[in-house]
Protein backbone atom coordinates (compact mmCIF):
# COMPACT_ATOMS: atom_id res chain seq x y z
CA UNK A 1 0.00 0.00 0.00
CA UNK A 2 1.27 3.82 -0.40
CA UNK A 3 1.88 5.71 2.20
CA UNK A 4 2.79 9.02 2.78
CA UNK A 5 6.15 8.00 3.75
CA UNK A 6 7.16 6.32 0.39
CA UNK A 7 8.78 8.71 -2.19
CA UNK A 8 6.68 10.17 -5.05
CA UNK A 9 6.49 8.25 -8.26
CA UNK A 10 8.24 11.23 -10.26
CA UNK A 11 10.55 13.80 -8.54
CA UNK A 12 12.29 16.42 -10.83
CA UNK A 13 14.63 18.73 -9.20
CA UNK A 14 15.88 21.74 -11.07
CA UNK A 15 15.51 20.39 -14.40
CA UNK A 16 16.41 22.60 -17.31
CA UNK A 17 16.51 21.66 -21.17
CA UNK A 18 17.99 23.69 -23.91
CA UNK A 19 17.24 22.79 -27.57
CA UNK A 20 19.92 23.65 -30.09
CA UNK A 21 18.69 24.25 -33.41
CA UNK A 22 19.19 26.16 -36.53
CA UNK A 23 18.85 29.63 -34.64
CA UNK A 24 18.91 31.00 -31.29
CA UNK A 25 18.86 28.67 -28.37
CA UNK A 26 15.60 27.35 -26.68
CA UNK A 27 15.10 27.52 -23.39
CA UNK A 28 12.40 25.24 -23.29
CA UNK A 29 12.77 23.97 -19.34
CA UNK A 30 14.43 26.71 -17.35
CA UNK A 31 14.02 25.01 -13.78
CA UNK A 32 11.49 22.50 -12.56
CA UNK A 33 10.69 21.04 -9.87
CA UNK A 34 8.22 19.04 -9.50
CA UNK A 35 6.57 15.31 -7.45
CA UNK A 36 3.93 13.67 -8.99
CA UNK A 37 2.52 11.12 -6.62
CA UNK A 38 1.14 7.75 -6.87
CA UNK A 39 -2.45 8.25 -8.22
CA UNK A 40 -2.13 11.96 -9.32
CA UNK A 41 -4.18 12.84 -12.21
CA UNK A 42 -1.42 15.96 -13.28
CA UNK A 43 -2.50 18.27 -16.42
CA UNK A 44 0.11 20.79 -17.78
CA UNK A 45 -1.17 23.83 -19.85
CA UNK A 46 -0.16 26.52 -21.30
CA UNK A 47 0.55 28.46 -24.75
CA UNK A 48 2.28 27.07 -27.47
CA UNK A 49 6.25 26.68 -27.48
CA UNK A 50 5.51 27.05 -23.10
CA UNK A 51 8.06 23.94 -23.41
CA UNK A 52 5.25 21.97 -21.90
CA UNK A 53 6.42 18.90 -24.53
CA UNK A 54 10.05 18.93 -23.35
CA UNK A 55 8.71 18.75 -19.80
CA UNK A 56 7.31 15.42 -20.70
CA UNK A 57 9.75 14.29 -22.70
CA UNK A 58 12.55 14.42 -20.09
CA UNK A 59 9.40 13.02 -17.29
CA UNK A 60 9.78 10.01 -19.93
CA UNK A 61 13.18 9.52 -21.09
CA UNK A 62 12.50 11.19 -24.30
CA UNK A 63 15.19 13.31 -23.62
CA UNK A 64 17.97 14.30 -21.36
CA UNK A 65 17.78 17.01 -19.45
CA UNK A 66 20.97 19.63 -19.24
CA UNK A 67 20.22 20.18 -15.80
CA UNK A 68 18.76 19.31 -12.67
CA UNK A 69 17.70 15.28 -11.72
CA UNK A 70 15.19 13.25 -11.88
CA UNK A 71 13.59 10.12 -9.90
CA UNK A 72 11.69 7.55 -10.57
CA UNK A 73 10.24 6.21 -7.77
CA UNK A 74 12.86 7.55 -5.57
CA UNK A 75 15.75 6.04 -8.12
CA UNK A 76 17.74 8.58 -9.75
CA UNK A 77 17.65 8.53 -12.99
CA UNK A 78 20.86 10.29 -14.65
CA UNK A 79 22.75 6.97 -14.79
CA UNK A 80 20.20 5.74 -16.92
CA UNK A 81 21.50 4.60 -20.58
CA UNK A 82 18.71 4.66 -23.53
CA UNK A 83 18.52 1.03 -23.35
CA UNK A 84 17.74 1.34 -19.25
CA UNK A 85 15.16 3.79 -20.48
CA UNK A 86 13.98 1.82 -23.02
CA UNK A 87 13.14 -0.67 -20.45
CA UNK A 88 11.51 1.71 -18.08
CA UNK A 89 9.23 2.92 -20.73
CA UNK A 90 7.92 -0.76 -21.37
CA UNK A 91 7.97 -1.23 -17.47
CA UNK A 92 6.82 1.48 -15.60
CA UNK A 93 5.77 4.26 -18.13
CA UNK A 94 3.23 4.22 -21.14
CA UNK A 95 3.22 6.84 -23.73
CA UNK A 96 0.13 8.32 -25.88
CA UNK A 97 1.11 11.44 -28.46
CA UNK A 98 -0.93 13.25 -30.94
CA UNK A 99 -0.40 11.30 -33.88
CA UNK A 100 -0.52 8.08 -32.44
CA UNK A 101 2.54 7.20 -33.15
CA UNK A 102 0.95 3.18 -34.12
CA UNK A 103 2.86 1.06 -36.47
CA UNK A 104 1.00 1.21 -39.89
CA UNK A 105 2.05 -2.03 -41.12
CA UNK A 106 1.00 -4.21 -37.85
CA UNK A 107 -2.87 -4.89 -37.33
CA UNK A 108 -3.92 -3.21 -33.91
CA UNK A 109 -3.65 -6.99 -31.91
CA UNK A 110 0.21 -7.00 -33.03
CA UNK A 111 0.27 -2.91 -31.88
CA UNK A 112 -1.26 -3.67 -28.31
CA UNK A 113 0.44 -6.99 -28.25
CA UNK A 114 3.96 -5.85 -29.15
CA UNK A 115 5.59 -3.94 -26.00
CA UNK A 116 4.10 -6.56 -23.86
CA UNK A 117 6.14 -9.18 -25.88
CA UNK A 118 9.25 -7.03 -25.88
CA UNK A 119 8.66 -6.94 -21.80
CA UNK A 120 8.77 -10.46 -21.98
CA UNK A 121 4.87 -11.48 -21.23
CA UNK A 122 4.88 -15.03 -22.13
CA UNK A 123 2.07 -14.93 -25.60
CA UNK A 124 -0.67 -15.62 -24.06
CA UNK A 125 -1.11 -13.41 -21.35
CA UNK A 126 -0.02 -10.82 -24.02
CA UNK A 127 -2.90 -12.18 -26.14
CA UNK A 128 -5.27 -11.85 -22.95
CA UNK A 129 -4.48 -8.45 -22.18
CA UNK A 130 -4.73 -7.47 -25.32
CA UNK A 131 -8.03 -8.87 -26.11
CA UNK A 132 -9.39 -7.28 -22.42
CA UNK A 133 -7.82 -3.85 -23.18
CA UNK A 134 -9.42 -3.51 -26.76
CA UNK A 135 -12.83 -5.01 -25.49
CA UNK A 136 -12.77 -2.44 -22.29
CA UNK A 137 -11.96 0.33 -25.04
CA UNK A 138 -14.50 -0.61 -27.42
CA UNK A 139 -12.53 -1.88 -30.41
CA UNK A 140 -13.47 -5.65 -30.20
CA UNK A 141 -14.17 -6.55 -33.79
CA UNK A 142 -10.97 -4.21 -34.61
CA UNK A 143 -7.94 -6.77 -33.64
CA UNK A 144 -7.34 -7.48 -37.43
CA UNK A 145 -7.97 -4.08 -38.92
CA UNK A 146 -4.91 -1.96 -39.78
CA UNK A 147 -4.40 1.58 -37.92
CA UNK A 148 -4.78 2.98 -41.32
CA UNK A 149 -8.67 1.79 -41.52
CA UNK A 150 -9.48 3.38 -38.16
CA UNK A 151 -10.96 6.94 -36.80
CA UNK A 152 -9.02 9.17 -35.03
CA UNK A 153 -10.69 8.33 -32.27
CA UNK A 154 -10.24 4.27 -32.63
CA UNK A 155 -6.31 5.11 -33.02
CA UNK A 156 -5.64 6.83 -30.16
CA UNK A 157 -7.57 4.59 -27.92
CA UNK A 158 -5.73 1.72 -29.90
CA UNK A 159 -2.19 3.72 -28.50
CA UNK A 160 -3.76 3.94 -25.24
CA UNK A 161 -4.41 0.02 -24.70
CA UNK A 162 -0.78 -0.14 -26.25
CA UNK A 163 0.30 2.26 -23.45
CA UNK A 164 -1.61 0.58 -20.89
CA UNK A 165 -0.92 -3.42 -21.81
CA UNK A 166 2.39 -3.64 -19.78
CA UNK A 167 0.09 -1.72 -16.59
CA UNK A 168 2.80 0.59 -16.02
CA UNK A 169 2.79 2.82 -12.74
CA UNK A 170 3.11 5.94 -15.00
CA UNK A 171 0.91 7.09 -18.22
CA UNK A 172 2.21 10.14 -20.03
CA UNK A 173 -0.33 11.80 -22.60
CA UNK A 174 1.22 14.82 -25.10
CA UNK A 175 -1.91 16.56 -26.57
CA UNK A 176 -4.01 13.16 -26.67
CA UNK A 177 -6.70 15.02 -28.14
CA UNK A 178 -4.85 17.41 -30.27
CA UNK A 179 -6.01 15.66 -33.96
CA UNK A 180 -9.25 14.85 -32.81
CA UNK A 181 -12.33 16.06 -33.22
CA UNK A 182 -14.71 16.78 -30.46
CA UNK A 183 -16.46 13.63 -30.15
CA UNK A 184 -13.04 12.14 -30.03
CA UNK A 185 -11.87 14.18 -27.36
CA UNK A 186 -14.58 13.83 -24.90
CA UNK A 187 -13.92 9.97 -25.44
CA UNK A 188 -10.46 10.69 -24.33
CA UNK A 189 -11.42 12.55 -21.23
CA UNK A 190 -13.59 9.88 -19.77
CA UNK A 191 -11.09 7.20 -20.59
CA UNK A 192 -7.89 9.21 -18.75
CA UNK A 193 -10.73 9.75 -16.16
CA UNK A 194 -11.95 6.40 -15.37
CA UNK A 195 -8.13 5.18 -15.77
CA UNK A 196 -7.59 7.45 -13.09
CA UNK A 197 -10.48 6.96 -11.21
CA UNK A 198 -8.57 3.40 -10.70
CA UNK A 199 -5.85 4.76 -9.65
CA UNK A 200 -3.44 5.03 -13.04
CA UNK A 201 -1.24 7.77 -12.78
CA UNK A 202 -1.24 10.26 -15.26
CA UNK A 203 0.51 13.28 -16.32
CA UNK A 204 -1.27 14.93 -19.26
CA UNK A 205 0.23 18.05 -21.39
CA UNK A 206 -2.52 19.59 -23.18
CA UNK A 207 -3.25 23.54 -24.46
CA UNK A 208 -6.85 22.23 -24.31
CA UNK A 209 -8.78 23.65 -21.07
CA UNK A 210 -11.71 21.23 -21.12
CA UNK A 211 -9.23 18.08 -21.60
CA UNK A 212 -7.20 19.36 -18.10
CA UNK A 213 -10.28 19.57 -16.11
CA UNK A 214 -10.62 16.30 -16.05
CA UNK A 215 -6.79 16.13 -13.46
CA UNK A 216 -7.04 16.78 -9.98
CA UNK A 217 -3.91 19.13 -10.28
CA UNK A 218 -3.52 21.21 -13.16
CA UNK A 219 -0.04 23.11 -13.69
CA UNK A 220 0.21 26.22 -15.47
CA UNK A 221 3.41 26.00 -17.41
CA UNK A 222 5.09 29.63 -19.29
CA UNK A 223 8.22 30.57 -20.40
CA UNK A 224 9.69 26.89 -19.27
CA UNK A 225 8.84 27.26 -15.66
CA UNK A 226 5.92 26.40 -14.09
CA UNK A 227 3.97 29.25 -12.97
CA UNK A 228 0.99 28.18 -11.14
CA UNK A 229 0.12 24.58 -9.66
CA UNK A 230 -3.63 23.94 -8.44
CA UNK A 231 -4.99 21.00 -7.15
CA UNK A 232 -8.44 20.48 -7.55
CA UNK A 233 -9.57 17.61 -6.07
CA UNK A 234 -8.41 14.52 -3.81
CA UNK A 235 -6.37 11.63 -5.19
CA UNK A 236 -8.19 8.47 -5.31
CA UNK A 237 -7.77 5.31 -3.94
CA UNK A 238 -5.78 2.97 -5.58
CA UNK A 239 -8.32 0.24 -6.61
CA UNK A 240 -7.78 -3.35 -6.58
CA UNK A 241 -9.27 -6.24 -8.64
CA UNK A 242 -10.83 -6.71 -11.74
CA UNK A 243 -11.02 -3.18 -14.01
CA UNK A 244 -15.04 -2.42 -14.86
CA UNK A 245 -15.22 -2.03 -18.45
CA UNK A 246 -15.95 1.62 -19.51
CA UNK A 247 -19.28 2.02 -21.59
CA UNK A 248 -18.44 4.41 -24.09
CA UNK A 249 -21.70 4.94 -25.00
CA UNK A 250 -22.72 5.59 -21.97
CA UNK A 251 -22.78 9.58 -20.94
CA UNK A 252 -21.83 8.56 -17.19
CA UNK A 253 -18.75 7.02 -18.45
N1 LIG B 1 13.85 19.43 -31.13
C1 LIG B 1 13.86 20.76 -30.99
N2 LIG B 1 14.84 21.50 -31.56
C2 LIG B 1 14.88 22.83 -31.41
N3 LIG B 1 13.95 23.53 -30.71
C3 LIG B 1 12.95 22.86 -30.14
C4 LIG B 1 12.86 21.43 -30.25
N4 LIG B 1 11.77 21.01 -29.57
C5 LIG B 1 11.20 22.13 -29.06
N5 LIG B 1 11.90 23.23 -29.40
C6 LIG B 1 11.62 24.61 -28.98
O1 LIG B 1 11.53 24.61 -27.57
C7 LIG B 1 10.46 25.46 -27.13
C8 LIG B 1 9.45 24.65 -26.35
O2 LIG B 1 8.83 23.71 -27.24
P1 LIG B 1 7.77 22.64 -26.74
O3 LIG B 1 7.35 21.83 -27.91
O4 LIG B 1 8.32 21.92 -25.56
O5 LIG B 1 6.59 23.59 -26.25
P2 LIG B 1 5.04 23.26 -26.06
O6 LIG B 1 4.59 24.07 -24.91
O7 LIG B 1 4.84 21.79 -25.97
O8 LIG B 1 4.44 23.83 -27.40
P3 LIG B 1 3.18 23.29 -28.26
O9 LIG B 1 1.98 23.44 -27.37
O10 LIG B 1 3.14 24.21 -29.43
O11 LIG B 1 3.49 21.87 -28.61
C9 LIG B 1 9.89 26.10 -28.41
O12 LIG B 1 10.54 27.33 -28.58
C10 LIG B 1 10.28 25.11 -29.49
O13 LIG B 1 10.42 25.78 -30.73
Amino acid sequence: MTTDASPPLLRAEGLVKTHHGEGAPAHAVRGVDLDVRHGEFVAITGPSGAGKSTLLHLLGGLQRPDGGSLRLDGERTDGYSEARWAVERRRRIGIVFQFFNLVSNLTVADNVELPALLAGTPVRQARAERVRLLAELGLEGKERGMPGELSGGEQQRVALARALVNQPRLLLADEPAGSLDSKGTREVMRLLSRFHQRGQTIVLVTHDARLASAADRVISFYDGRIADDAALGAVPARRTGPAAVIDLNDPED
